[in-house]
């Protein structure tokens, strides 16, 4: 499985979520630019001692990282969809893409990608889910569906 993360911006959350792909054999894509360096600590600390084998994939480009992968799925996690991520069909080679905490995925991405999008279930009472929190729910619910092989 592979989680894609565009432009993250809090160094907590990228960490957090190092450590769950670590924990799952995932493969984590960055896509730049970042809000933080690479060699923070927050990261390293979030991610515990679990951030040095993190299988991490930097990309300049989404766009290039979708067309260098053309036999996989690609999904996007927003609030702006109905199509519920729990509906989906996922592969093991599948990526998951999440957007920077502040904006999200872009507009345009979503548009084109439409039937690819999904989403976690929320009430109207927030604006969305934490980044790390998303990731998690999405891959482990790809993950139980391929019964968890974490080959
Ligand atoms: C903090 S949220 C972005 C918030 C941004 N202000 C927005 O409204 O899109 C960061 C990322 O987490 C994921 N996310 C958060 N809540 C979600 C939900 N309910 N369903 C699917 N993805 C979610 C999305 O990928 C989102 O781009």
């Amino acid at each position: 499985m592979n989680i894609v993360l565009l432009e993250p911006e809090i160094p907590y959350n990228t960490g957090n979520i190092g450590r769950t792909c670590v924990l799952t054999n995932t493969n984590l894509h960055l896509i730049k630019p970042f809000g933080f360096s690479l060699d923070e600590k927050q990261i390293k600390r979030a991610g515990l001692d679990y951030w040095k084998d993190v299988k991490l994939y930097i990309h300049d480009s989404l766009e290039e990282l979708i067309k260098a992968n053309k036999n996989s799925n690609f999904y996007f996690a927003t609030t702006k969809t109905k199509q519920k991520y729990s509906e989906v069909k996922y592969n093991k080679n599948d990526f998951i893409v999440f957007g920077p905490e502040s904006r999200g995925i872009p507009e345009d991405i979503l548009n084109k990608y439409k039937e690819n999008n999904i989403t976690i279930p929320m009430t109207p009472i927030g604006r969305s889910l934490n980044l790390s929190n998303s990731a998690a729910i999405i891959l482990y619910e790809a993950l139980r569906q391929i019964d968890f092989d974490f080959s």
